[in-house]
Order: structure tokens, then sequence, then C-alpha cells
């Protein structure tokens, strides 16, 4: 009732005073009852119970004491500053929980909950830190998590994954969960028959006590059912088993959790950090552990605790032994679940603090150039300490709470195993019951013990895997917004013909990146997009590729929508070289080979060939075996690019995407590259995005983006004298390298 107390934040003082003064008044008619009839040769045992009846005396009264003193506290507080409940009423006088369960409660702001509850909220406010950043993230985590219903539809969320985690068409696997069963019930029976033999072994020791003959086969059989209970035949076949389930499990949620991912749509993407969600994939081993603990662990335990309290009682034909036991196991099942509930908050903040930290050295080991290039080595080690500081500050206070709740525990079962001999040893000396009887109480005790043992460890674990699976769980609940459409088919590119009509697009409602863009590039045409930074350039092939959805007008390919034509098709049919080409850290031939996996190495240097890039390669001294480094660091700018073009020329896609594929090549290469891009696009329909305008002067078409609208079109003849913005840009670019040439022509003559 005290931990109970413990967490009630405005406790009706009355109910509980009430009650203690009533129990304190009947111990004291017991105790003097007791005290009057006890016969003058009394014995030891109506002396001890004297003694628990006058501790529980000094024990209810404390509790009065202790709710006098609490009420005194929160009246004192209260004349001083009247705190007012959700409901505008008086504290003392608001429901519990106004309306709304405490869970919902505590996610609101530290100020609110200040709020609501009396003088003891005070000190648990700012023992908490309710005001603390990352607790109030993980009580919104927790809030949105429990808000689809309270703690069963909390549990009920991670129903998602039990169809993956159901072995439905493995007979194999299946047929290893039945052995895993059989191997825990024959545990529990062997659980039963080595105690009772042990006891039946004292028994027969006790009768042939001098006499020189050896029980030897009880002694026999009692090995035989040590070395059955063993790791070596039944626990070794039981971890074998699931060292199988395991992996089956382990592959189920990463192909989950990885395909899922992947599949999920660029919005997700780029507002997650890739740390994080390396780390969602690696916690799907969470999971495993979590229906494994469930399954395997937590089940049997409970079978345990069930079949110890059945054969003691049993043993001594005593119903107190079991009542006994129940209490004990109780108590320990509050301290246990309480602490697990106080503890979870606490554990969740640390989990996030220990993502924070390893996120934190993540970043700065990644962005190793960018911190060198702005001198911040000090800086990242500073954020990273005090990540490290917030980590190991709140596995302390984990650390403390486990360390209290565990005292509580030990306590528990420690009267229990005490009362139980006691009453044991009562019994035997009354010769009611064999010693035999004594030894078997004290060895199933681990039985019935051990169980709850494990259950506290398992709980903690089970709440730390349920933590970490929530995050698994999150990832797993957001949907792709870029999907295939029930009738979708797949894309047949006959002539490339693409066709933007009206189409609008914002990747914030409240901003429009595309306006009203509408225009056709014929087959096998190439169509410049051209325009200041942040125009909209980028986005338009972004919508092309259809890396997210119009929000209004439609874009088509030979007719057909990009909303009714499959994903995959789709993106087979455009080659993209990206602005920021990444590669992955493997040789040069893997890279370029990523763009179809079935090319041989000659298709493969034939394409690094129509790049300009063949010779370089060749001059590297592991030549395609050259590894590119992490993104491809280990490559200039210039020949990050033309891999990247090689890649897709080996792609040899109908729909050609260059997004300023050469802006970082010298003119001399870029001059090579775009002749060998006149013969690949010759057959295809391509977009290019060009800040040098020199490099589109041939497109059949260039559109003029400005502020996601399309400006201006036409050809480069057309666009030069028609005394808009391609003109002022031409013109500026053309200036600045008439100017750069005059220079360096004066500088020679000096
Ligand atoms: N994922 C995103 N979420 C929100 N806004 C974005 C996102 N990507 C781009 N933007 C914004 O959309 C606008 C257009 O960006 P876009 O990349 O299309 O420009 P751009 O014309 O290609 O620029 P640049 O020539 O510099 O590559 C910019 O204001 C940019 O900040």
């Amino acid at each position: 009732m005290t931990l109970f107390l413990a967490d009630d934040q405005s406790p009706l003082w009355s109910q509980y005073t009430g009650t203690w003064v009533v129990g304190a008044v009947g111990e004291i008619v017991l105790v003097a009852t007791l005290i009057g009839s006890r016969p003058s040769t009394s014995v030891d045992f109506d002396n001890a119970a004297l003694a628990l009846q006058i501790l529980r005396l000094i024990f209810l009264l404390a509790l009065v004491g202790y709710a006098l003193f609490c009420r005194w506290t929160t009246e004192s507080s209260s004349t001083k500053d009247v705190e007012v409940g959700n409901n505008g009423a008086p504290v003392e006088e608001s429901p519990l929980l106004s309306g709304e369960s405490i869970l919902e409660s505590t996610t609101t702001a530290g100020q609110l909950e200040g709020r609501q509850y009396g003088a003891m909220n005070g000190t648990s406010n700012s023992e908490d830190g309710d005001d603390d950043d990352e607790e109030k993230e993980a009580k919104e985590l927790e809030k949105k998590l429990i808000e689809a219903g309270g703690w069963w539809g909390y549990v009920k969320g991670f129903s998602l994954f039990l169809p993956y985690l159901w072995p439905k068409k493995q007979p194999k696997i299946q047929l290893y969960l039945l052995l895993i069963g059989l191997c825990i019930a024959a545990e529990r029976v062997f659980n039963v028959l080595i105690p009772r033999q042990e006891g039946i072994i004292v028994d027969k020791l006790t009768q042939v006590y001098g006499t020189g003959e050896l029980p030897w086969k009880e002694v026999a059989f009692w090995f035989f059912l040590k070395f059955l209970d063993s790791r070596a035949t039944f626990g070794m076949l039981q971890q074998f088993f699931e060292f199988h389930l395991d992996n089956w499990s382990l592959r189920q949620m990463t192909d989950l959790i990885f395909r899922h991912i992947m599949n999920l749509s660029m919005d997700f993407h780029v507002s997650k950090d890739s740390g994080e969600l390396i780390r969602a994939v690696e916690q799907g081993s969470s999971l495993n552990m979590l229906i494994r603990m469930l399954l395997f662990d937590f089940g049997p335990i409970f079978l345990d605790i069930g079949v110890s309290l059945f054969y003691i009682t049993y043993l001594f034909d005593d119903i107190y032994f079991a009542c006994i036991m129940i209490v004990s196991a109780v108590f320990y099942a509050i301290a246990t679940w309480k602490g697990n509930i106080w503890g979870a908050r606490k554990r969740r903040v640390n989990a996030e603090d220990d993502r924070q930290e390893s996120k934190t050295k993540f970043e700065s080991i990644s962005n190793w150039t960018t911190v060198s290039y702005f001198n911040r080595t000090r800086y990242q080690h500073g954020r990273l300490m005090t990540s490290l500081e917030n980590m190991i500050a709140s596995s302390t206070v984990l650390f403390n709470i486990e360390c209290a709740v565990d005292a509580a525990r030990v306590l528990s079962l420690f009267l229990g195993y005490l009362c139980v001999n006691f009453l044991a040893v009562y019994r035997i000396s009354q010769g009611t019951k064999s010693i035999g009887t004594f030894v078997t109480l004290n060895s199933y005790w681990n039985v019935f013990s051990g169980p709850l043992w494990y259950l506290s460890y398992l709980s903690s674990d089970i709440t730390t895997h349920l933590v970490n699976a929530e995050r698994v769980l999150q990832v797993l609940k957001s949907k792709p917004t870029i999907t295939d459409s029930q009738t979708a088919r797949p894309l047949r590119v006959e002539n490339g013909e693409v066709r933007f009509e009206n189409v609008s697009f914002s990747y914030d409602k409240r901003k429009d990146t595309i306006k009203d863009v509408s225009f056709i590039a014929k087959p096998r045409q190439m169509i410049a997009l051209v325009g200041e930074t942040g125009s909209g350039k980028s986005t338009i092939f972004k919508l092309l590729f259809r890396f997210y959805d119009v929000t209004g007008g439609s874009i088509t390919i030979d007719g057909s929508d990009l909303r009714d034509v499959t994903l995959s098709s789709l993106r087979d049919a455009i080659g993209v070289v990206p602005q920021d080409a990444s590669l992955f850290n493997t040789s040069i031939m893997e890279n370029v080979r990523f763009a179809r996996l079935d090319a041989s190495d000659d298709e493969v240097m034939a394409a690094c060939k129509a790049a300009c890039i063949h010779d370089k390669i060749m001059s590297f001294p592991d030549k395609y075996k050259t590894k590119v480094g992490e993104r491809g660091v280990k490559l200039s700018g210039g020949e990050l690019q033309r891999v990247s073009i090689a890649r897709v020329i080996l792609k040899n896609p109908q729909i050609v995407l260059l997004d300023e594929a050469t802006s970082a090549v010298d003119s001399s290469t870029e001059a090579h590259i775009q002749d060998a891009f006149r013969k690949f696009t010759e057959h295809r329909t391509t977009f290019v995005i060009a800040h040098r305008l020199s490099t589109i002067m041939d497109a059949d078409t260039i559109l003029v983006v400005d502020k996601g609208e399309i400006v201006e079109r036409g050809t480069h003849e057309e666009l030069t004298s028609a005394g808009g913005k391609y003109q002022q840009l031409w013109e500026a670019q053309t200036t600045k390298v008439k100017k750069t040439v005059e220079e360096s022509k004066l500088l020679l003559d000096i």
C-alpha cells in the first residue's frame, strides 16, 4: 500500500488514515488479548507471534504518523499558494484522474503538472526534472504510443510484428517451437522430482544411519535426474533449438525493417537521420528478444510458481505454506512492477540519451572533413562529452532506482523464506512431517524464488527491449507516401515524350515550390533547365523521378500518368546523374556495375570510356579495383561525377536527367564529356540542369525557372535576343569570361 501511495500524487489521506487507525486499534486489542491469555510457561512460538503482532502495531502507528505529517505539510503549503485543479476546483477536491489517465496527465507540460497536484508534487517535480527537454521528449514518445488506448493499446501495437514472427509455412521452425515447449515442460518436471528425491535420500539416511546400508537406488535415481536436467541433455537441446529459432526471427525482422525503411519515401528519409535509422534496424533484434522472453522465459516462470505453491502445500499438507509464499510473491511482484513503472520513464530517457550519444559520435566521425575545415574538433568533442555525461547521469538515476527496488524485493523474499522455514521447523518438531521434507522444502525453495528473481531481471530486460522496440514500431508505422496504385501497370517507354501539365508542388503547405509548370519534351529532345539557385530545377527532376507526387496538375510519359505506373518500371526507365553523386565504399568496377548488375567488365569499361574516366582509372595503381572510400571521398569531384555519368551510360535508360553533371570538371574534360553525351543522348529524351549556360546552348528548348515558375522558354538564339532573364544571365556569364580572359592577357603582357 505504501508503494502505491508513493505513486499517488494527491492521495486522499482520510481514507488511508482511517484504515490505519482502525487497524491499529484492532492490533492493540489483539496484543492485549494475547498478553492476557498467555500461559505463564509460554513457548517460543507464542513469543514470536507476540513480537510479530507488536511489530505490526508499530508499523501501523508509523503510517498514521506519516499521513498526519503529509497532511500537515499539504495544508500549510496550500494556504500559502492555492493550488487549482484542471476543473478549477482546489486540488484536494479535484478528481484524482481529472478525466484523463495518469499517463496522459504526465505528458502535459511540467507547468500544468505542477498546477494539477498538491504540495507533494512540488518535490517530485524537482526530483524528476520535468523541465528537462529530454524527459519531455520521452514523455511525448510515450504519449504517442499510449494514446492508442492505454497500456492495452500500447501492447497491441506490437501485435503488428506477430505475423512476421510466426513461422506460418515453416514446418521446421514450428517443430523447433514444439521441441522447445517439450524441453520447458521436462524442466518443470525435474524441478519437482529433484528436490523430492533429495528429501527421500535424507529420510532414507536417517533410517539407515549407523547401519552401514547404502541408499544407492535413491542416490542413483537422483544422479540420473540431475543428469537429465543438466546442460548436457535437455538444457543443451533447448539451447540448440532456441539458437535456430533466434536466427530465423532475426532474419525475419531484419528483412521486414530493412525493406520497410528502403521502401519509405523521400519525405521520410530527408526528415530522419541515417544514424537513427541504422539503429532502428539494429534494434529489430529487441523484438525477437521480447517475444522470446515472453514465450520461453516469462510463461514458464508462472508455471514454476504455480507448481511450487501446489507442491509445497501437498508436501506439508498445509495451506499456510502456500499463503505465506503467495504473500511473499505478491510483495515481490508489487516491488518489481512499481520499480518498472518508476524505472521505465528513466530507462526511456536513458535510451534516448544513449541514442543521442551514438548519434553525436556518428555525426562527428562521418563529418570529419567539415569538422576539420571549421576547426571544430574541440566543439564536437564537447558535444560528445555533454551527451555522454547526460547518458551517465540518466544511467545513475536508473541504477539508484534499481538498487532500491532490488532491496525491497530481497526483503520480501527473505521474509517469506523465514516464515516458511519457521513453520516447517515447527511442523517437523511436532512430528507431523519427516526431516526429509525440510530438505525438500529448502531445495525446492529455489524453484519458487529463482523464477521470481529471474522475473525481476527479465521484466527490466523486457522493459528495455520494449523501449527499443518502440522506435522500430514507430518506423514500421510510418507509411510510404509514394506507392504503386492498385491499378498500376509497368511503364512502357516507346517514344519518350514527357509532358508537364499545370504542375504544382510544395514541400511545405505554407509555401509553393513549383507553380503551374507546363512544358512538353518531345521524343529525343534535350530540355535544359536554368535559373537561379533554389528556383526549383532539381525539384522538377524529383517530381519526374516520382520522389514526390505533384500536388496539382500531372506529369505523363508517353501518355501514362506517373501515378498510374509502377515505381520500379518508372525508375528503370530514367537515369539520373545527381548533383551530389555518392558511391559505395567498394571498387570502381563494382560501383559502376551497380547500374546494371549483369554488365560484363568490358561493358563497364566502355561506359567509363564514354564518360571520359577510363584513362584516369587506368592511371590509378589498382585501376578498376581502386576502392573509392566512403561515399566516394577518395575521388576528386570531377572523377566522382564522371563515374556517376558512367553508371547512367551503363544503365542505358530511355530518359536521362543530368543535374549539373559536369559542374566539377574542367572545360576541356567537359567538352569531351559533352561529345560523349551527344552520342549517348541522341536517341533519348534528356533533361539537363546547368549553371554554365555554354553547356546547354545546343538544347532544343531552354526553360528559365524563377521562383518555381517557368518565366521564359525557347532556344539559346531566341532567348539571347529576347531581352529577358536568360539574356541577363548569358551576358553576365560572357562578360565575366571576357573579363577573365582580358585580365589574364594583361598579366601575361606585364
Ligand atoms: N526536402 C525539402 N524539403 C523542404 N524544402 C526543400 C526540400 N528540397 C528543396 N527544398 C526547397 O525547395 C526550393 C527549390 O529547391 P531546388 O533544389 O529544387 O532548387 P534548385 O533550383 O535545384 O537549386 P540549385 O540550383 O541550387 O540546385 C528551395 O527553396 C529549397 O530550399
